[in-house]
Protein backbone atom coordinates (compact mmCIF):
# COMPACT_ATOMS: atom_id res chain seq x y z
CA UNK A 1 0.00 0.00 0.00
CA UNK A 2 1.14 3.36 -0.66
CA UNK A 3 0.43 6.18 2.11
CA UNK A 4 0.88 9.90 2.31
CA UNK A 5 -0.15 11.39 5.14
CA UNK A 6 -0.38 15.11 5.68
CA UNK A 7 2.88 15.34 3.28
CA UNK A 8 4.70 18.59 2.84
CA UNK A 9 7.80 19.62 0.96
CA UNK A 10 9.10 23.21 -0.26
CA UNK A 11 12.39 24.09 -2.88
CA UNK A 12 13.57 27.44 -1.50
CA UNK A 13 10.52 28.42 0.43
CA UNK A 14 8.45 27.49 -2.60
CA UNK A 15 5.73 24.82 -1.98
CA UNK A 16 5.92 21.98 -4.40
CA UNK A 17 3.49 19.57 -2.70
CA UNK A 18 0.85 21.01 0.25
CA UNK A 19 -0.79 18.69 3.06
CA UNK A 20 -0.93 15.96 0.66
CA UNK A 21 -2.75 13.07 1.59
CA UNK A 22 -3.13 10.06 -0.36
CA UNK A 23 -3.91 6.34 -0.43
CA UNK A 24 -3.54 3.46 -3.16
CA UNK A 25 -4.35 0.04 -2.23
CA UNK A 26 -3.06 -3.52 -3.46
CA UNK A 27 -4.68 -3.96 -6.59
CA UNK A 28 -5.34 -0.65 -7.42
CA UNK A 29 -4.30 2.34 -9.56
CA UNK A 30 -4.30 5.77 -8.87
CA UNK A 31 -3.84 8.45 -11.77
CA UNK A 32 -2.31 12.04 -10.69
CA UNK A 33 -3.38 14.63 -12.99
CA UNK A 34 -2.29 18.22 -13.18
CA UNK A 35 -0.11 20.72 -14.74
CA UNK A 36 3.08 21.39 -15.48
CA UNK A 37 4.72 21.82 -11.82
CA UNK A 38 1.77 20.59 -9.81
CA UNK A 39 3.87 18.50 -7.79
CA UNK A 40 2.95 14.75 -9.50
CA UNK A 41 7.37 14.29 -10.19
CA UNK A 42 7.92 15.67 -6.58
CA UNK A 43 5.11 13.25 -5.18
CA UNK A 44 7.00 9.89 -6.61
CA UNK A 45 10.50 11.20 -5.65
CA UNK A 46 9.33 11.13 -2.24
CA UNK A 47 8.30 7.55 -2.78
CA UNK A 48 11.19 6.77 -4.28
CA UNK A 49 12.99 7.74 -1.58
CA UNK A 50 15.17 10.00 -3.56
CA UNK A 51 13.37 13.26 -2.00
CA UNK A 52 12.33 13.56 1.61
CA UNK A 53 9.35 15.41 2.64
CA UNK A 54 9.35 18.31 4.89
CA UNK A 55 6.47 17.44 7.07
CA UNK A 56 4.04 14.52 7.09
CA UNK A 57 4.69 10.52 6.11
CA UNK A 58 5.41 8.83 2.35
CA UNK A 59 5.02 5.26 3.05
CA UNK A 60 5.34 2.02 1.20
CA UNK A 61 3.75 -0.95 3.03
CA UNK A 62 4.21 0.74 6.06
CA UNK A 63 7.55 1.37 5.63
CA UNK A 64 8.85 5.27 5.36
CA UNK A 65 10.90 5.76 2.28
CA UNK A 66 13.22 8.29 3.34
CA UNK A 67 13.74 6.24 6.22
CA UNK A 68 13.66 2.56 4.70
CA UNK A 69 15.13 3.78 1.51
CA UNK A 70 17.06 -0.11 0.51
CA UNK A 71 13.97 -2.26 1.99
CA UNK A 72 11.35 -0.14 0.48
CA UNK A 73 13.35 0.41 -3.13
CA UNK A 74 13.01 -3.45 -3.46
CA UNK A 75 9.58 -3.25 -3.81
CA UNK A 76 8.66 -0.75 -5.83
CA UNK A 77 9.05 -0.99 -10.08
CA UNK A 78 9.54 3.07 -11.63
CA UNK A 79 8.90 3.19 -15.16
CA UNK A 80 10.27 6.69 -15.94
CA UNK A 81 8.65 8.32 -19.08
CA UNK A 82 12.17 7.69 -20.83
CA UNK A 83 13.32 3.78 -19.59
CA UNK A 84 16.84 3.77 -19.63
CA UNK A 85 18.21 0.16 -21.44
CA UNK A 86 21.20 -0.29 -23.16
CA UNK A 87 21.16 0.01 -26.93
CA UNK A 88 23.41 -2.18 -28.06
CA UNK A 89 21.85 -5.50 -25.51
CA UNK A 90 18.81 -7.32 -26.79
CA UNK A 91 15.65 -6.82 -24.48
CA UNK A 92 16.14 -9.99 -22.91
CA UNK A 93 19.82 -9.33 -22.31
CA UNK A 94 18.56 -6.04 -20.56
CA UNK A 95 16.14 -7.62 -18.18
CA UNK A 96 18.96 -10.60 -17.38
CA UNK A 97 21.26 -7.95 -16.66
CA UNK A 98 18.84 -5.46 -14.48
CA UNK A 99 17.75 -8.93 -12.26
CA UNK A 100 21.34 -9.49 -11.89
CA UNK A 101 21.89 -6.45 -10.68
CA UNK A 102 19.15 -6.83 -8.26
CA UNK A 103 20.51 -10.27 -7.06
CA UNK A 104 17.72 -12.24 -9.14
CA UNK A 105 18.88 -15.15 -11.87
CA UNK A 106 16.58 -16.28 -13.92
CA UNK A 107 16.71 -18.90 -16.97
CA UNK A 108 16.28 -17.56 -20.24
CA UNK A 109 12.68 -19.14 -20.67
CA UNK A 110 11.74 -17.38 -17.42
CA UNK A 111 13.16 -14.00 -18.96
CA UNK A 112 10.95 -14.61 -22.07
CA UNK A 113 7.92 -14.86 -19.90
CA UNK A 114 8.59 -11.93 -17.98
CA UNK A 115 8.63 -10.12 -21.14
CA UNK A 116 5.87 -11.85 -23.12
CA UNK A 117 3.91 -11.24 -19.75
CA UNK A 118 4.77 -7.58 -20.32
CA UNK A 119 3.43 -7.47 -23.89
CA UNK A 120 7.00 -7.11 -25.75
CA UNK A 121 6.43 -9.88 -29.00
CA UNK A 122 8.58 -12.55 -29.11
CA UNK A 123 10.28 -11.93 -32.35
CA UNK A 124 11.44 -8.79 -30.80
CA UNK A 125 12.99 -10.31 -27.47
CA UNK A 126 16.38 -10.84 -29.39
CA UNK A 127 16.77 -7.60 -31.27
CA UNK A 128 18.78 -4.93 -29.83
CA UNK A 129 17.00 -2.47 -27.80
CA UNK A 130 18.32 0.43 -30.86
CA UNK A 131 16.12 -1.08 -32.71
CA UNK A 132 12.97 -0.62 -30.66
CA UNK A 133 10.26 2.17 -30.17
CA UNK A 134 9.84 3.97 -27.26
CA UNK A 135 6.74 1.80 -26.54
CA UNK A 136 8.45 -1.39 -26.39
CA UNK A 137 11.47 -0.49 -24.16
CA UNK A 138 8.97 0.60 -21.51
CA UNK A 139 7.53 -2.69 -21.70
CA UNK A 140 10.71 -3.78 -21.05
CA UNK A 141 11.17 -1.73 -18.04
CA UNK A 142 7.66 -3.14 -16.83
CA UNK A 143 9.12 -6.32 -17.09
CA UNK A 144 12.30 -5.42 -15.38
CA UNK A 145 10.05 -4.36 -12.43
CA UNK A 146 7.81 -7.46 -13.17
CA UNK A 147 10.82 -9.60 -12.85
CA UNK A 148 12.21 -7.89 -9.65
CA UNK A 149 8.52 -8.59 -7.90
CA UNK A 150 7.79 -5.12 -7.44
CA UNK A 151 4.92 -4.57 -5.21
CA UNK A 152 4.10 -1.18 -6.16
CA UNK A 153 4.60 0.28 -9.79
CA UNK A 154 5.34 3.83 -10.39
CA UNK A 155 5.02 5.42 -13.77
CA UNK A 156 5.71 9.11 -14.66
CA UNK A 157 3.91 9.92 -17.40
CA UNK A 158 4.23 6.60 -19.53
CA UNK A 159 2.17 7.48 -21.92
CA UNK A 160 3.47 10.32 -23.37
CA UNK A 161 4.67 10.00 -26.83
CA UNK A 162 3.06 6.26 -27.15
CA UNK A 163 0.82 6.53 -30.12
CA UNK A 164 -2.67 5.48 -28.97
CA UNK A 165 -2.38 1.79 -29.72
CA UNK A 166 1.24 1.77 -28.07
CA UNK A 167 -0.69 3.97 -25.27
CA UNK A 168 -3.60 1.49 -25.25
CA UNK A 169 -1.36 -1.43 -24.92
CA UNK A 170 0.38 -0.27 -21.78
CA UNK A 171 -2.89 0.31 -20.43
CA UNK A 172 -3.75 -3.41 -20.99
CA UNK A 173 -0.80 -3.93 -19.12
CA UNK A 174 -0.98 -1.84 -15.87
CA UNK A 175 -4.78 -3.52 -15.98
CA UNK A 176 -3.22 -7.19 -15.64
CA UNK A 177 -0.47 -6.01 -12.89
CA UNK A 178 -3.37 -4.44 -11.00
CA UNK A 179 -5.41 -7.73 -11.37
CA UNK A 180 -2.79 -9.61 -10.04
CA UNK A 181 -2.43 -7.44 -6.86
CA UNK A 182 -0.05 -4.60 -8.05
CA UNK A 183 -0.22 -1.14 -6.38
CA UNK A 184 0.03 1.19 -9.46
CA UNK A 185 0.51 5.42 -9.38
CA UNK A 186 0.68 6.91 -12.32
CA UNK A 187 1.36 10.97 -12.59
CA UNK A 188 0.09 11.84 -16.13
CA UNK A 189 -1.18 14.75 -18.57
CA UNK A 190 -3.50 12.57 -20.45
CA UNK A 191 -6.88 12.70 -19.05
CA UNK A 192 -8.70 10.13 -21.16
CA UNK A 193 -5.79 7.57 -20.48
CA UNK A 194 -5.90 8.17 -16.86
CA UNK A 195 -9.74 7.69 -16.68
CA UNK A 196 -9.50 4.87 -18.66
CA UNK A 197 -6.90 2.78 -16.66
CA UNK A 198 -7.05 4.13 -13.16
CA UNK A 199 -9.62 2.92 -10.91
CA UNK A 200 -9.23 6.87 -9.10
CA UNK A 201 -8.16 9.88 -10.15
CA UNK A 202 -6.37 12.46 -8.01
CA UNK A 203 -6.11 16.64 -9.63
CA UNK A 204 -3.21 18.30 -7.99
CA UNK A 205 -3.16 22.09 -8.30
CA UNK A 206 0.21 23.67 -7.07
CA UNK A 207 1.16 20.76 -5.13
CA UNK A 208 -2.74 20.59 -3.67
CA UNK A 209 -5.05 18.07 -4.18
CA UNK A 210 -7.86 19.45 -5.17
CA UNK A 211 -10.00 16.57 -6.53
CA UNK A 212 -9.84 12.98 -5.62
CA UNK A 213 -12.72 10.50 -7.71
CA UNK A 214 -13.34 7.32 -9.36
CA UNK A 215 -13.10 6.92 -12.59
CA UNK A 216 -16.60 5.38 -12.92
CA UNK A 217 -17.90 8.37 -11.27
CA UNK A 218 -17.28 10.70 -14.59
CA UNK A 219 -17.22 10.32 -18.42
CA UNK A 220 -14.21 11.36 -20.22
CA UNK A 221 -15.64 14.19 -21.58
CA UNK A 222 -16.99 15.17 -17.75
CA UNK A 223 -12.93 14.95 -16.40
CA UNK A 224 -12.16 17.15 -19.04
CA UNK A 225 -14.28 19.55 -18.26
CA UNK A 226 -13.58 19.52 -14.33
CA UNK A 227 -10.02 19.47 -14.82
CA UNK A 228 -10.00 22.48 -16.92
CA UNK A 229 -12.28 24.41 -14.62
CA UNK A 230 -9.64 23.45 -11.77
CA UNK A 231 -6.66 24.26 -13.85
CA UNK A 232 -8.48 28.01 -14.66
CA UNK A 233 -10.00 28.88 -11.45
N1 LIG B 1 14.86 19.66 -7.37
C1 LIG B 1 14.12 20.77 -7.41
N2 LIG B 1 14.62 21.97 -7.06
C2 LIG B 1 13.87 23.08 -7.07
N3 LIG B 1 12.55 23.11 -7.42
C3 LIG B 1 12.00 21.95 -7.79
C4 LIG B 1 12.75 20.73 -7.81
N4 LIG B 1 11.90 19.73 -8.21
C5 LIG B 1 10.71 20.31 -8.44
N5 LIG B 1 10.75 21.62 -8.18
C6 LIG B 1 9.64 22.57 -8.27
O1 LIG B 1 8.55 21.99 -7.58
C7 LIG B 1 7.33 22.23 -8.25
C8 LIG B 1 6.66 20.89 -8.59
O2 LIG B 1 7.42 20.27 -9.62
P1 LIG B 1 7.13 18.79 -10.14
O3 LIG B 1 8.26 18.44 -11.05
O4 LIG B 1 6.85 17.91 -8.99
O5 LIG B 1 5.80 19.00 -10.96
P2 LIG B 1 5.09 18.02 -12.03
O6 LIG B 1 3.65 18.02 -11.69
O7 LIG B 1 5.78 16.71 -12.04
O8 LIG B 1 5.34 18.78 -13.39
P3 LIG B 1 5.53 18.19 -14.89
O9 LIG B 1 4.17 17.80 -15.36
O10 LIG B 1 6.09 19.35 -15.64
O11 LIG B 1 6.49 17.04 -14.81
C9 LIG B 1 7.67 23.06 -9.48
O12 LIG B 1 7.48 24.41 -9.16
C10 LIG B 1 9.14 22.78 -9.70
O13 LIG B 1 9.80 23.86 -10.31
Amino acid sequence: MIQLKNVNKSFKGQPAVQNLNLQVKEGEILGLLGANGAGKSTTINMLLGFLSPDSGIVSIEGMETSKEEKKVRKLIGYIPENVNLYPYLSGLENLDYFCKLAGMKYSKTELHEFLTRCGLQSDAHDKKVSEYSKGMRQKVGIAIAYAKKAKVYLLDEPASGLDPLASNELSEILKKLAADGATILMASHDIFRVREVCHRIGILKQGELVKELRSEEVSANELEKLYLEYMTN
